[in-house]
């Protein structure tokens, strides 16, 4: 089985012994207060070993073993549950799903017509009690035999009335959170009170739940999941949601007033296959890096009360549910350091660096850190443990630190002195540091840079003389150039009319440059000349590039869900500058690549014919080295990346195995001889020029 996700492997019966009291205090504590030195991903890999291990040798189970029990038995309580409440199986890949689907329907020897999909809400489990309409009691899930009363947070849950619409008796049950907005709001209290706050929402949820006599109050959310009368109760009502099917109870508990996902983009639904099961499964999932909640998962449901009856339960978990797993967003890692970078606004930006950590598909090292007062709000400090998140194509952020975890060798952040770009001050007085010079701090490198000979290619716009458009406030960024004025222009000192109609012609010439070297010229992060070149071709036009989302970016060979996200952030930062362009008629187009009108509408080819023609280097890497020649001989190397992207081809400038063609001119190198060594094939610049002859 490939997708059988990872498990601690363990040698021998000390290690299992550890391994198990580990499980134990983790799994105490997480149902506790949150604080459990393991993240979810540790936990789970953990307690599959132990599994593994017990399966090879069942004789050596410990009792205390937290496999096949509720919260792992570690919790009790002492308020008996009239139903048990269960945990949930998991399976992690369709295939698994699909799997358990067929065991189902083999079980109960008929095919399931009804399933029902929602979301798997990251909290704590609750039941409510009403009784003729009134909440009376609230009670954990304990060891799901009996719970604890915490009856104590009755009005403090939103979505949980204190009174519901009918004067029903009647149980509700479902989970007690967090949204980001209470977290947020918890963690100002718990810091004002104590300097620390919550390593993350389902932690501080269940710490909150519990708390009894704390000197603040946090506000949780409830979500209900499901409905159940009394056991000996025989009313009409009992007997209905004894006989509903699952969806139809959820929408009763909606028009009881209490809270349900319905509303909400990861509604609740009912699917009729295993295809719509597994299309809603997707859409939870790409709708969860938005949601104002957690959920790590979807929980399908056969969703009519035979089925569920026929099927039954086993101790830990009912058969007729399971929970499809999403990957983990969260994990625990280290803040190594703080980095500070003064952005093209002007803005000083912390940035986090981490402990490198594998996080939903991707190698997490660095994270946002918002700003100065952010970090102070949190409590940071460096060595501490953090909680980083990451969902889809988010960028990375530092949640919290683990304060449970701290060591004691943790050391202060540092704030800069002065700007880290430019050396000048910082005006503090807003949440936001800044240099005090704003965006000029960063102007003349990034004009210096739009208008090198590999951008926009303005000649005779030195250095000094940006700095004198920039002093003479006659211009903030590039795209002032193109509007610049003769008049403006000759009133600057040692500025001739010759070398001012010179200058005017240079920019007027810059607006027809292909679009790979505008985009080129904006600096986005993370993109230089043959990214440029490769996002260029890609979509063809500025208006595809801005209207791109970060998986679309992902298509752009050499972007990953790490950059995505930057790219698109960047170019929403970089909107005025580009309007300004556009204003200016610069071109925003790259030749010969015309966009083909499919659903998705990125796939580029030249254009010309309807038809697609075959590139003459499609699909191959090419290197150059050495001075060119013949038909070539005028070319810059930039000008001959560009000519191997637009032949269809990627311009690399390292011979590697994965070379396909090297164009070798005179007084070739140690990349000749590279290539030689790998058998990769070499052309001269004569015999190139053959090849791409169409495109010259
Ligand atoms: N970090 C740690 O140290 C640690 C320790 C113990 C457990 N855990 C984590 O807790 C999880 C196991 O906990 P669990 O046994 O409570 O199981 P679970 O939380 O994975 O699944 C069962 C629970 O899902 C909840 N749920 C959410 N949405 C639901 C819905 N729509 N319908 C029905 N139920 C829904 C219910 O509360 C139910 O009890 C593991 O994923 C593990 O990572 C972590
Ligand atoms: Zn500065």
């Amino acid at each position: 089985m490939t997708d059988a996700p990872p498990f601690t492997a363990i040698i021998d019966e000390t290690a299992y012994a550890e391994a198990v009291q580990l499980a134990a205090d983790a799994a105490a504590a997480y149902y506790a207060d949150g604080t459990s030195p393991l993240d979810d991903d540790a936990y789970d890999t953990l307690v599959r070993g132990i599994a593994a291990y017990e399966k090879a040798h069942p004789d050596h189970v410990l009792e205390a073993s937290p496999t096949g029990k509720v919260a792992g038995g570690v919790v009790v309580g002492d308020v008996p549950h009239t139903v048990p409440m269960l945990s949930l199986d998991n399976v992690f890949s369709p295939g698994q799903l699909a799997d358990w689907v067929a065991s189902l329907e083999r079980r109960l020897g008929r095919a399931v017509t009804a399933w029902s999909v929602e979301p798997k809400l990251d909290g704590m489990a609750i039941s409510a009690r009403y009784r003729r309409g009134r909440l009376v009691q609230l009670v954990t899930r304990g060891d799901g035999t009996a719970g604890e009363d915490v009856s104590h947070a009755i009005g403090t849950i939103v979505g949980l009335p204190g009174r519901l619409t009918d004067p029903v008796t009647v149980e509700l049950r479902g989970e007690a959170m967090m949204t980001s907005e209470q977290f947020a709001a918890a963690c100002a209290k718990r810091q004002a009170h104590d300097g620390t706050t919550f390593a993350n929402p389902r932690s501080a949820a269940a710490g909150t739940l519990r708390a009894q006599d704390r000197p603040y109050v946090c506000e949780l959310t409830f979500f209900g999941y499901g409905a159940l009368p009394l056991p000996d109760d025989a009313s009409e009502l009992a007997q209905q949601l004894r006989e509903l099917p699952h969806s139809q109870v959820m929408d009763w508990v909606a028009g009881q007033g209490a809270q349900t996902t319905a509303g909400t983009t990861v509604a609740g639904i009912v699917a009729t296959s295993v295809e719509q099961v597994q299309l809603r499964i997707e859409g939870i999932a790409a709708a969860r890096p938005e949601l104002p909640f957690g959920i790590d998962g979807i929980v399908i449901k056969a969703d009519l009360t035979a089925d569920q009856a026929q099927a039954g339960s086993s101790s830990r978990a009912p058969r007729w549910a399971i929970a499809y797993k999403l990957p983990a967003t969260e994990k625990i890692t280290k803040l190594l350091e703080v980095e500070w970078n003064t952005g093209r606004t002007g803005v000083i930006a912390p940035r986090a660096v981490l402990q490198p950590v594998e996080l939903d598909g991707s190698v997490v090292t660095y994270a946002t850190l918002h700003n100065v007062a952010d970090i102070t709000r949190r409590g940071l400090m460096l060595g501490d443990s953090v909680v980083v998140y990451k969902a889809g194509d988010v960028i990375p952020r530092v949640e919290s630190p683990v304060v449970h975890l701290r060591t004691g060798d943790e050391r202060p952040i540092g704030f800069p002195q002065v700007c880290p770009a430019c050396g000048d001050a910082i005006d503090t007085s807003q949440e936001r540091w800044r240099c005090v010079r704003g965006r000029g701090c960063r102007a003349i490198a990034s004009i210096g840079y739009a208008v090198g000979r590999d951008q926009l290619d303005i000649e005779g716009l030195a250095d000094n003389r940006v700095q004198q458009l920039l002093d003479a406030r006659l211009i903030a960024d590039f795209g002032d150039l193109f509007f610049l004025t003769r008049e403006q222009v000759l009133s600057l000192e040692r500025m001739a009319e010759v070398s001012t109609d010179n200058l005017l012609t240079a920019i007027e010439r810059a607006k027809t440059r292909p679009l790979s070297r505008v985009f080129c010229a904006l600096g986005v992060r993370g993109t230089g000349r043959s990214m440029s070149r490769r996002i260029a071709r890609h979509f063809g036009t500025m208006e595809a590039i801005r209207a791109a989302d970060a998986e679309a970016f992902q298509q752009v060979d050499g972007i990953g869900s790490e950059k995505a996200p930057v790219v698109v952030a960047e170019l929403v930062e970089l909107g005025d500058l580009i309007d300004k362009l556009i204003k200016a008629g610069v071109n925003m187009v790259e030749p010969g690549v015309t966009l083909v009108g499919d659903e998705g509408g990125t796939s580029t080819r030249p254009s010309g014919s309807g038809e697609p023609v075959a590139l003459p280097l499609a699909g191959m890497t090419v290197v150059v080295t050495g001075a060119m020649s013949g038909p070539l001989e005028t070319l810059s190397r930039t000008q001959m990346n560009e000519l191997i992207e637009r032949a269809g081809g990627r311009a690399s400038s390292n011979v590697s195995a994965k070379t396909s063609l090297l164009v070798a001119g005179e007084k070739a190198g140690s990349k000749r001889a590279k290539a030689e060594a790998l058998g990769v094939r070499i052309a001269s610049p004569e015999e190139f020029a053959q090849m791409v002859t169409q495109l010259l």
